[in-house]
């Protein structure tokens, strides 16, 4: 690979695979690559990133599988010819939510400079606890509820912390890990978030929490920026210690470690600057304006805004914005996004995208009335609701569909509820209103065909459907810039606009209009049998 003046890297740990994403100094995406870890890291036994218990709850991720994609990714970057020196400043991602439990004493093995070892020998008995719980469980019921309790109520804690409790945030994931591994949680020394701990590896030190993904722990106080002493006391002990204190998004941690400096030849005077959250990560990678929607399709759907005045309510999250320190962004996530995606594609189109695609082509918009709610899991919004619904075009409900109206039905009904619950937040869609669109599914053109329709508004998209890993990469260099009080926007006004990609097809908004409104009854029907 030819060398150049200055690089920026992005890496992103999602719930399938670490990525990066490298820029030039003229924001160009100059390298690209990634690790899946079902298929690269077999020996794991992962399905889609993660182990589902037997509860059908409990969720969790092996924490050495992350450090190990991350070796392997840096080695396939080095083989490649990957010019490492020229890397001025590094940041990136994670998934959000999760947790990574640091064993008393990692931290000197993690500072440690002269060994050869590679991340994943070096740090292979650093962890209390080896299998991280992550986003996808739903096992903290009842510290939820003692959580809400303890702060006089829901609405009380998302006042507080932007969200309501919510089984996958943090500080509920910790109280049950103090509850059912207390020796584990005895041991541990520092709790990272999935993206704090990516940053330690490359700062060879512990990383601190930013505000923006701390904000997804049901432990930030949003408004103040700084851990909320009241929800640390209700959900475990000396847990200020263990977490560190958050800093801002844009925070230059320190210099690369001397062992990735030895290993991969980084500068020394390659910066660190704060991981955040994927969606986070996301917002800045497609520059998110207020006024857009951003709709990202990865292994979790989420739809997100960026705001500057933050009114939290016991649906959806608000989370601090990751670029702009006074702003917010909102965020509402769905659980069955491309999991249930691909289990449909394998039984109605025979495993095909391609099939898949022509199912949606072949089908009318609105799919003559037939609708369908699929929630292979449990979904979070609405919360608890599981199972696979479908309606004809009376709303009586009927145990199949044809494949091409299956296929149909779900991308349909999947975006009927994005919209619903975006319109429920008081979004509004209004001329001149873009989606930008980003994650694995956001390139298939024929479903953001359908976003466009169900919306009613024009879908963008950028270059990559790495938007956290771009958006990273565009936030090593604000970092550095931004000690200079550089803003986001002056430090990435170079970079690519995004580019419409579908329009609405002609009176599709009087198809949807109305099946948004029937869509929204039925929802609730199953969503209140759910509850029984
Ligand atoms: N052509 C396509 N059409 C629809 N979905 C796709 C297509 N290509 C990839 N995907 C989906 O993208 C998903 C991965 O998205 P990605 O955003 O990379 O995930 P994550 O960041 O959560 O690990 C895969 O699970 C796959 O279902
Ligand atoms: O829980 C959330 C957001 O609140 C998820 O969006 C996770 O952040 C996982 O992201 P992906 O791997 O699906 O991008």
């Amino acid at each position: 690979m030819a060398s150049v003046s200055g690089s920026y890297l992005g890496f992103d740990f999602s719930t399938q695979q670490v990525k990066v994403v490298a820029i030039d100094e003229d924001l160009q995406v100059i390298y690209q690559n990634s690790i899946q870890f079902d298929t690269d890291l077999p020996m794991y036994r992962t399905q889609g990133g993660v182990h589902i218990h037997n509860d059908n709850l409990t969720v969790t991720a092996p924490v050495l599988m992350w450090v190990q994609a991350l070796d392997i990714l840096l080695e396939k970057m080095k083989t490649s010819g990957f010019d490492f020196a020229s890397v001025k400043a590094l940041s990136g991602s994670g998934q959000q939510h999760g947790s990574v439990y640091w064993k008393k004493g990692a931290r000197e093995i993690l500072q440690s400079t002269s060994c050869n070892k590679s991340l994943h020998d070096l740090l292979k008995n650093c962890f209390s606890v080896t299998d991280s719980p992550v986003w996808m469980d739903s096992s903290t019921s009842l510290e939820c509820k003692h959580l809400e309790q303890s702060v006089g109520g829901a609405l009380n804690l998302a006042y507080i912390t932007g969200s309501r409790a919510y089984e996958r945030f943090t500080g509920n994931q910790i109280a049950k890990i103090f509850k059912m591994k207390t020796e584990e949680y005895n041991q541990t020394e520092r709790i990272s978030l999935v993206s704090s701990f990516a940053a330690s590896l490359f700062l060879g030190d512990y990383a601190a929490v930013d505000y923006s993904d701390g904000s997804g722990m049901n432990l930030l106080d949003i408004h103040k920026r700084e851990w909320s002493k009241q929800c640390l006391e209700v959900c475990a002990p000396e847990l200020e210690e263990k977490l560190g204190t958050p800093v801002s998004s844009m925070s230059v941690l320190g210099s690369v470690s001397s062992h990735l400096v030895r290993h991969y030849g980084f500068s020394l005077a390659c910066k660190v600057i704060a991981f955040t959250g994927d969606n986070p990560g996301s917002l800045a990678g497609m520059r998110l304006k207020e006024g857009d929607i951003a709709v990202s399709l990865g292994t979790s759907d989420t739809v997100f805004l960026w705001i500057q005045n933050p009114n939290p309510t016991v649906e959806g999250h608000i989370f601090c914005n990751p670029v702009d320190i006074k702003d917010y962004m909102a965020l509402i996530c769905y659980k069955n996004g491309s999991i249930t995606r691909e289990r449909i594609r394998n039984e109605c189109a025979a495993g095909s995208w391609e099939e898949f695609s022509s199912a949606l082509k072949s089908t009318p918009i609105g799919n003559n009335g037939n609708l369908g709610i699929f929630c292979d899991v449990m979904e979070i919004t609405p919360s608890g609701m599981l199972g696979v619904h479908r309606f004809n075009e009376d709303s009586i409900k009927v145990p199949h569909f044809s494949k091409p109206i299956e296929i149909r039905a779900l991308i349909e009904g999947q975006f009927l509820a994005r919209r619903l619950h975006a319109e429920k937040l008081g979004y509004k869609i209004i001329h001149g209103t873009r989606i930008l669109a980003t994650g694995g599914a956001s390139s298939n053109k024929d479903i953001l065909q359908v976003l466009a329709d169900v919306f009613n508004a024009p879908v963008f998209t950028i270059d990559t459907t790495n938007s956290s890993c771009l958006g990273c990469a565009y936030r090593a260099k604000h970092g550095i810039l931004s000690e200079m009080g550089v803003t986001f926007a002056e430090a990435v006004k170079m970079a690519p606009e995004p580019t419409q990609v579908v329009t609405p097809t002609p009176g599709a908004e009087q198809v949807y209009r109305p099946l948004l409104a029937r869509y929204a009854q039925l929802e609730e029907k199953v969503f209140l049998e759910s509850k029984q």
